[in-house]
C-alpha cells in the first residue's frame, strides 16, 4: 500500500491510497480502507484478474485450482474467517480425509504395501511429530534458540531415510511448508498456528466458480459491479508497477524504487524463503487408480526424496473426471518448471505405470503451473525458515515513510495461507487508518525495531544500544552505504548483459 498524501488531504484527481496487487490481501486493504469511509484508493493489478495466488483454470472441462486450494484449520473453537465467508457464499467444498494413507503408500518399485508394514512407520512418524511439537513448546516457553524440524528428529533419534520414511516425512512436513524439515523453523512452525487456533480439518475447494468466489464477493461488497464483473473506476488491472518513487519499499527485481530502500529491509525481505509448490494434473481416457472411501489420496515412495510422491484423484469432488494430481515442491517444482511438459509427462507415466501397470493408457493432458517463473509472484507462499525470528515480521510489515506492507507474507501466525493475506489486509489497512484519519503515523524506525541495534562501538564489540559519541558508529547506516557503494556497479553489470544479450 502506498499513500501518497500521508499528512495532506488527497489533490483532486489523485488518490489517497494506491494499493498494489488486487490478492485477498490488496481486496481487503480496500474493503476496510473503504468501511472507514476512506473510498478514494486505487487497485492496479499486474493481471487481468482479481485474486493472485487464488487462480482457477479449466482442465479438461473441469476447474481446477493452481494456486490455493483448500480451506486449512476447520473445526477448532475459533472459527477461521475464510471459512465463514465459504459457507456464507456457498462455495462447493469436500472434506479431505488423509487418515487412510498408510493403506495407500506404494513402494519405489510401484508395489502396494500391505498396512502391517506401513503402520509401524506411520506411528513413528506421529511420534516424532508429537515430540517435535513438545520440544517446539517447550524451546518457546523458556526462550530459548530455535532448531530447525531436522534438528529435532536429530535429537528425537529417528531421522527419516527410507524410501517409505521420506514419503511420509514429506506429508508431514513438505507438503504443508513446502520446503524440507532441513530449513524449517522448530520454534515457529511447530505446532501449526492455523490448526492450533482453527482446527485440524481441511476443505478441498472444488467450485466452478473458483476459491476466488469469495473474493468475488467481497469485491463486490464495496466496488461497483455489474452482476458478476466489477466495472469500478478504482480498480485497474493489466497494470504493472514497475516503479515507485518515494521513500522506498521491498525491493524486487520487478519494481525499482528511488530511493532504494533501506538495508534492514532488504534483509529481512530476503530471510525468508518464498516456497515452491506446484499441483500436476493429468486428464486420463479412463480411471486406473482405487476410487471409493478412504482412497482420495495415495503415495509414491521413491528413494529420492520427494519424487512424484502425493497423489490425489479427483473422483470425490468431480466423479467420472479421470484426473489425478500430483504434489511436488521446492527443488523439485524447480526442475520440473524447467523442463518441457511432455518430459515432466514421460516421467510421471513411468511412476504410475509402476504403481499401476504397463497397459495403463497416456495422459491425454497435463497442466503444470509455474508459480516460481511467474514474475509477479515468484514462488507459491513464504515457508518460516530456521534463524528468522518473530521480529522479522515486524520488520517485514514496517511502513517506510508513506509506504505500507501486506500479504500473506507479512502475517507472523498465518503466513502462506489465504486467510493470513486476509488478516494482513485488514491489519495493514487498519495501521493506515490510524495515520491518515488520526494522526497516529509514528514510523518505526531501524532502532526501533526489536533486535536491530542501532548503534555498535567501532571496537565490534556487540554490547548494542547504550555507545554514544565519536567512538560510535551507526551500524545500519554503515551496511546501507556499504550496499550502495557496490549498486551503481551491479547496475552497470547488468546493463552491460542485457546489452549483450540484444546483441546475441
Ligand atoms: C500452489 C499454491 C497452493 C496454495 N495452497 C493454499 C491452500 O490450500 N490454502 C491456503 O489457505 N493457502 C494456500 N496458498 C497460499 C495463498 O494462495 C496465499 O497465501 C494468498 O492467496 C496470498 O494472497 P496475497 O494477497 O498476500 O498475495 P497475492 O495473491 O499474490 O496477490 C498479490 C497481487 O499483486 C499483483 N502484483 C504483483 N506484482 C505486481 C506489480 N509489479 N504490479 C502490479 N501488481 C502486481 C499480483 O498479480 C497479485 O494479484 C497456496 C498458494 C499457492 C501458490
Amino acid at each position: 500500500l502506498s499513500c501518497p498524501s500521508r499528512h495532506i488531504p488527497s489533490s483532486a484527481g489523485h488518490p489517497s491510497v494506491i494499493i498494489i496487487g488486487a490478492g485477498m490481501s490488496g481486496i481487503m486493504a480496500a474493503k476496510t480502507l473503504s468501511e472507514h469511509g476512506i473510498d478514494d484508493f486505487l487497485i492496479l493489478d499486474a493481471t487481468d484478474r482479481i485474486g493472485g495466488r487464488m487462480h482457477q483454470t479449466t482442465f479438461a472441462g473441469y476447474t481446477i485450482e493452481m494456486g490455493a486450494n483448500w480451506v486449512e484449520g476447520v473445526g477448532g473453537e475459533e472459527e477461521n474467517p475464510i471459512w465463514t465467508l465459504a459457507k456464507k457464499y456457498n462455495l462447493r467444498v469436500s472434506y479431505s480425509d488423509f487418515d487412510n494413507m498408510s493403506s495407500n503408500t506404494y513402494n519405489e518399485d510401484g508395489t502396494l504395501l500391505p498396512l502391517s508394514f506401513t503402520e509401524p512407520h506411520f506411528d513413528l512418524a506421529d511420534a516424532s511429530f508429537n515430540y517435535t511439537n513438545e520440544l517446539s513448546n517447550s524451546l518457546n516457553a523458556h526462550g530459548e534458540e530455535d532448531i530447525s524440524i531436522l534438528t529435532a528428529q536429530r535429537i528425537f533419534g529417528v531421522v527419516p531415510s527410507t524410501p517409505l520414511d521420506m514419503v511420509i516425512d514429506f506429508v508431514y512436513y513438505d507438503f504443508e511448508n513446502a520446503e524440507p524439515p532441513r530449513v524449517t523453523s522448530l520454534k515457529n512452525a511447530q505446532p501449526t498456528p492455523t490448526f492450533v487456533y482453527y482446527g485440524d480439518d481441511e476443505y478441498f475447494v472444488a467450485d466452478k466458480r473458483g476459491y476466488v468466489h469469495i473474493l468475488h464477493e467481497l469485491a463486490k461488497g464495496f466496488l461497483k459491479h455489474n452482476n458478476d464483473s466489477i466495472m469500478d473506476s478504482r480498480l485497474k488491472l493489466k497494470k504493472v508497477v514497475t516503479n515507485i518513487i518515494s521513500l522506498g519499499v521491498l525491493k524486487s527485481t520487478l519494481i525499482k524504487y528511488t530511493p532504494d530502500l533501506p538495508y534492514w529491509k532488504i534483509k529481512t525481505f530476503y530471510q525468508f524463503d518464498m516456497t515452491i509448490y506446484t499441483k500436476v494434473f493429468l486428464k486420463f481416457s479412463q480411471k486406473f487408480w482405487p476410487t471409493g472411501p478412504g482412497s482420495e489420496f495415495f503415495l509414491y515412495a521413491d528413494g529420492k526424496r520427494g519424487y512424484y510422491p502425493f497423489w490425489q484423484h479427483l473422483e470425490n469432488v468431480y466423479p467420472g473426471s479421470n484426473i489425478l494430481f500430483v504434489t511436488v515442491t521446492d527443488d523439485e517444482s524447480r526442475r520440473i518448471e524447467q523442463q518441457p511438459d511432455h518430459v515432466t509427462k514421460t516421467e510421471i507415466m513411468e511412476v504410475l505405470r509402476k504403481m499401476f501397470g504397463e497397459r495403463i493408457p497416456d495422459a491425454s493432458e497435463i497442466l503444470v503451473p509455474r508459480w516460481w517463473k511467474n514474475s509477479f509472484h515468484g514462488g507459491s507462499y513464504i515457508n518460516w525458515p530456521i534463524g528468522v525470528s518473530e521480529a522479522d515480521f515486524d520488520r517485514m510489515k514496517a511502513p517506510i515513510g508513506p509506504l505500507y506492507f501486506t500479504g500473506e507474507h507479512t502475517s507472523a501466525q498465518f503466513n502462506g495461507y489465504v486467510h493470513g493475506a486476509y488478516l494482513s489486509g485488514i491489519a495493514t489497512a487498519e495501521t493506515l487508518i490510524d495515520c491518515i484519519k488520526y494522526g497516529k503515523c509514528d514510523e518505526i524506525t531501524s532502532d526501533e525495531l526489536p533486535g536491530t541495534s542501532k548503534i555498535l562501538p567501532r571496537n565490534g564489540n556487540l554490547t548494542s544500544g547504550n555507545c554514544t559519541g565519536s567512538c560510535c558508529v551507526d551500524v545500519q547506516q554503515e551496511r546501507e552505504t556499504l550496499r550502495q557503494s557496490y549498486v551503481g556497479a551491479i547496475d552497470a553489470l547488468q546493463a552491460a548483459l542485457a546489452a549483450k544479450c540484444r546483441a546475441s
